[in-house]
């Protein structure tokens, strides 16, 4: 392979390349190529790019009615128990609460910037893009598929007595992109972890606050997935090889954020948010969202625990993730349940 890294080790020619599954989307191809990389730079092996096509990546209708994103998931981790790839990568954000059968979340490597960002017209952020429509007479139209970032952008709006419409879209960040560039829309909200890897920084206009815009569970964290033989002695030491890719610090954070969403889950299916970051000496804080998607509610609160980074470092964050979920249940999260869920 041509741009071998200097560092590291070069790649064992002599052994069979891993084969990495990944869908075809810009987005997955370039996380599945860093990922790639670094897994041969780190354990020697070469790793070759299996593409796998998803239910999602080719049907048109809206992700809700087809089960949301673990459509993307699903078809990957199929190709892992049927022994067509060794491992997967995943962003951490579309995975599933509920841990598979016979699978095993191998790596959390280190999070990208965990951010929302608003890739507006005429370079504008949030607020002078508001403005200068309420200007010209007319709410700013920004798009987005997440009901968790309409709830947030509502609630903004609402609180400053300004007026925006929030337009569902889905697609692939070209053709979000595209309704601005078109002027179909004033702006659209994407993970600045995904234009990042897509070398597309260059078109945020602004990196919404998590004060304004707390992320999804698990946003900008990637997730690499082998089989449960994998640790096996029989396995040939591929779990410990990609294990040597995980990012405590990041695997126990989004623990947190998974808890609570797994929790809240069961209770309600309102809009839900998390990010949980690392202060001072080992206290972890994770702060929490629940909402509704006009933004008419939104409940927000953090709990801090002081985490030791050892073997139990994930229940102590699970711990804390259901804490906080249970007192947003507690205080009334469970009456935001969306229609669905009635
Ligand atoms: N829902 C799709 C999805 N899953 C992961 C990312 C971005 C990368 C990440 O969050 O790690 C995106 C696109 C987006 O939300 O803009």
């Amino acid at each position: 392979m041509n741009g071998q890294p200097l560092t590291g080790q070069a790649p064992d020619t002599t052994a069979a390349p891993l084969r990495l599954g990944t869908r075809r989307s810009a987005l997955a191809m370039a996380q599945s190529g860093m990922v790639a990389r670094e897994v041969t730079r780190r354990t020697g092996r070469p790793v070759e790019l299996v593409e796998i096509t998803t239910y999602g990546d080719t049907s048109r209708e809206a992700l809700a009615q087809i089960g949301g994103t673990g459509v993307f998931v699903s078809a990957l981790r199929d190709a892992l128990l049927e022994g067509r790839i060794d491992f997967a990568v995943h962003s951490l954000k579309d995975l599933p609460t509920a841990a598979p059968e016979g699978l095993l979340l191998a790596a959390v490597p280190e999070r990208e910037d965990s951010r929302d960002a608003l890739v507006a017209r005429d370079g504008l952020a949030l607020g002078e893009l508001v403005e200068k429509l309420a200007g010209a007479g007319r709410p700013a139209r920004i798009g987005t598929g997440s009901p968790r970032r309409m709830a947030q952008l509502n609630a903004w709006a609402r609180e400053r007595g300004d007026r925006l419409e929030t337009v569902a879209i889905r697609g692939n960040v070209d053709t979000r992109i595209g309704f601005v560039a078109s002027g179909e829309l004033d702006a659209v909200v994407l993970a600045t972890a995904g234009l990042n890897r897509l070398g597309r920084s260059a078109e945020i206009t602004e990196h919404l606050d998590p004060e304004l815009m707390v992320p999804a569970p698990g946003q900008g964290a990637l997730a690499i997935e082998c089989t449960a033989a994998a640790a096996l002695p029989e396995g040939g030491g591929l779990a410990a090889a990609l294990a040597a890719l995980d990012h405590a610090p990041t695997r126990v954070a989004v623990a947190a954020e998974r808890a609570l969403l797994a929790t809240l889950e069961a209770g309600c299916s309102a809009p839900v948010a998390a990010l949980a970051g690392w202060g001072h000496r080992s206290e972890l804080r994770l702060e929490g969202v629940v909402g509704t998607v006009d933004g008419a509610t939104l409940l927000k609160m953090s709990a801090d625990g002081p985490i030791v980074l050892d073997e139990t470092a994930e229940q102590q964050a699970v711990a804390l993730g259901r804490a906080l979920a249970a007192r947003l249940l507690d205080a009334g999260a469970a009456a935001l349940m969306g229609e669905r869920a009635r």
